[in-house]
């Protein structure tokens, strides 16, 4: 059901939440992590994010997992890059340029493939899950992160009585449940963006707030 859901929305090009730059309160507060240039960033259910070229324009190598064939092959081509293609058990890996894309399920990688990811960023990922694929998503595939990794998560947070997601509503206390097993969590920044976001609003949303959030590996 997932599944079909992400995979009609890319057929169909409906696609509100790609962006056409770089999300700001990654480029504000990543540098704080301290991330080693050169190391790998996993970056779960990636879509075609700009996010992903920004890390290789910094240095980084990055490990994207996604659902959709568009989405990985238009990220290729509006970067005018030509991906090497492998099939493997996760999925058809594409590699070019540092940028390493695996078009497959997410939940279906395991310790072996994520063993080389220093870091972690998740941008519209956890928050495009329902509360069941949450729960599988922080204490499966998170779990899976070696040792000594870090990342920035950015959720959103509103009264979900007056809207449906995806995106969904992941407050505070659900972060801190979720990932406090294996993580370390510390909020790195909140603001309030209602007033940035007219389709809520028009949704009938009368609070808005992202949140970054710093988690370190325990
Ligand atoms: C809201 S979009 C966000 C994409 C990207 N993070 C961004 O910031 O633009 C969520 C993405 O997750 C993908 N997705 C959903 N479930 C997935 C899964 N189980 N494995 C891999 N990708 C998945 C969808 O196809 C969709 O592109």
């Amino acid at each position: 059901m997932e599944r079909d859901f992400w995979l009609e929305r890319w057929q169909q090009g409906r696609i509100g939440f790609h962006q056409d730059r770089p999300t700001p309160l990654l480029l504000e507060h990543w540098r704080s992590l301290d991330v080693a240039a050169g190391s790998q960033v996993f970056v779960p259910l990636c879509g075609k994010s700009l996010d992903m070229a920004w890390f290789a324009s910094q240095g980084f190598r990055v490990l994207g997992v996604e659902l959709s064939r568009e989405a990985v092959e238009q990220f290729f081509a509006e970067h005018g890059l030509e991906a090497e293609i492998e099939d493997t058990r996760y999925g058809r890996y594409h590699r070019a340029g540092g940028i390493e894309i695996i078009c497959g399920d997410a939940f279906a990688l395991d310790e072996y493939v994520l063993r080389g990811c220093a870091a972690v960023f998740d941008r519209a990922a956890l928050i495009a899950l329902p509360p069941s694929l949450r729960e599988r998503y922080a204490h499966e595939l998170y779990a899976r992160l070696p040792a000594n990794c870090r990342g920035v998560l950015i959720t959103l947070e509103y009264p979900q009585h007056e809207k449906a997601g995806p995106p969904f509503s992941v407050p505070q206390p659900e972060v801190e449940s979720l990932f406090a097993r294996h993580w370390h969590v510390q909020v790195l920044a909140r603001h309030d963006i209602l007033a940035e976001q007219p389709g809520f609003v028009a949704e009938g949303v009368t609070a808005l707030h992202t949140v970054a959030y710093r988690l370190d590996r325990r």
